[in-house]
């Protein structure tokens, strides 16, 4: 081979080809492993010489990844002769006396303190053919390898690129399984956002977005709902229809803003004075109405009295009152809708009484 060939600096971007696939094993300041100084091991038993390294030519330097009979851990890549052998990539370097040589210093590596004299090494390919680095033996003094000697380092070679190769693939692994979970985890979180967004809908559909209180829709799906009618007749039962008073005037001379605070005070008490199981909705525009299940009317009006108390008390700042209709409701007897009319003339009766006021209906007493 001539010396100009041996010199051939490899192109820049074959060299940052070389360099990106050697990157992709990230073996480089890897710790040491057995399997590789097991390698290192057998070429120096083999080719019976005192020093041997699997040498990785990273950017500006060799790195050993194991290494026998060497005092560095690395060197610059200036003084690499692997950095020679792996310019002729399919074929094995010999030096037989690197003092000889004009090439080389033999002040390269250092063996226990003596100064290098022969090198063999070779190539460690990927599959693409990229050099990497070499496998190496070193001695002190000059000389040659026999070509049984010759076809070992070979083979140990492969068996190195097989190391590699299957540390690549682990690597390759361990990424695809992250990016698996990493994927499982966003699929997870975009299943529990829709199952929230579902949520949400489900509850802007069937509530009020000022008050917090179910809406007529909701309502109207109770009404529709068999098994819930059957609950709410299984007992006598009550209903509460609320209207706010003079509430045009609030509007007009506070603004709709001071109104809306206003309806939230109503809900408030109306929210605060129920019991679980109750049913409170906003009917109309500042019209409520509460289902009070397994509920007389005695104690129906009790619970309307709260709501109006706790309304002419809450913290507006100008004076709010409700007038309140209550009606009840035997099973059997009456359908909601007959009891939703009484308590409507209730409510009627206490805003011609004069508003801020609860009525109950009587008629059941006087049927
Ligand atoms: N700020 C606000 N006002 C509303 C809303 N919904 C309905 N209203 C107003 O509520 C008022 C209801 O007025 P009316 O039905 O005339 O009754 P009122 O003034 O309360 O009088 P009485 O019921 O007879 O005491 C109207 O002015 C509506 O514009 C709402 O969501 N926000």
């Amino acid at each position: 081979m001539s010396l100009a060939r041996l010199r051939a600096v490899p192109a820049p971007t074959e060299e940052a080809q070389r360099q990106d696939a050697l990157d992709a094993y990230a073996v480089v300041d890897t710790v040491s492993e057995q399997a590789y100084d097991d390698l290192v091991r057998l070429a120096a038993t083999l080719c019976d010489a005192p020093a041997a390294a699997i040498s990785l030519i990273d950017r500006d330097r060799q790195w050993f990844k194991a290494r026998l009979g060497l005092d560095q851990t690395q060197t610059p890549r200036a003084l690499a002769i692997c950095d020679y052998a792996i310019r002729t990539p399919e074929q094995m370097l010999v030096v037989q006396d690197v003092a000889d040589d004009p090439r080389f210093s033999t002040r390269v590596v250092s063996l226990g303190g003596r100064p290098l004299r022969f090198y063999a090494g070779m190539p460690l390919l990927s599959p693409d053919g990229h050099a990497l680095g070499t496998i190496c033996v070193l001695d002190a003094q000059p000389r040659e390898l026999r070509p049984a000697q010759r076809a070992g380092l070979e083979a140990l070679a492969r068996q190195t690129q097989h190391l590699l190769e299957l540390r690549r693939y682990a690597l390759e692994q361990r990424r695809l399984l992250n990016e698996r979970e990493a994927f499982a985890h966003r699929l997870e979180a975009a299943q529990a956002d829709l199952q929230r967004r579902h949520e949400e809908l489900k509850h802007s559909a069937s509530h009020d977005a000022l008050t917090g209180l179910l809406n007529r829709a909701a309502l109207a799906q109770l009404r529709g709902s068999p098994e819930a009618m059957r609950e709410l007749e299984s007992a006598p039962y009550a209903l509460l229809l609320l209207d706010v008073d003079h509430f045009k005037q609030v509007n007009d001379r506070y603004g709709h803003l001071l109104g809306d605070r206003a309806l939230r005070a109503v809900a408030d008490a109306v929210a605060s004075s129920v019991r679980e199981g109750d049913v409170a909705v906003r009917y109309g525009g500042e019209e409520f109405l509460i289902v009070l299940p397994a509920t007389r009317l005695a104690q129906a009006y009790e619970i309307a009295e709260r709501i109006r108390a706790r309304v002419a008390r809450s913290s507006l700042p100008f004076a709010l009152t409700v007038s309140v209709g209550v009606a009840a409701g035997e099973p059997g007897r009456d359908t909601p809708e007959r009891v939703f009319d009484r308590a409507d003339q209730a409510l009627y009766r206490a805003k011609n009484l004069g508003r801020d006021r609860v009525v109950a209906d009587d008629t059941m007493l006087r049927e």
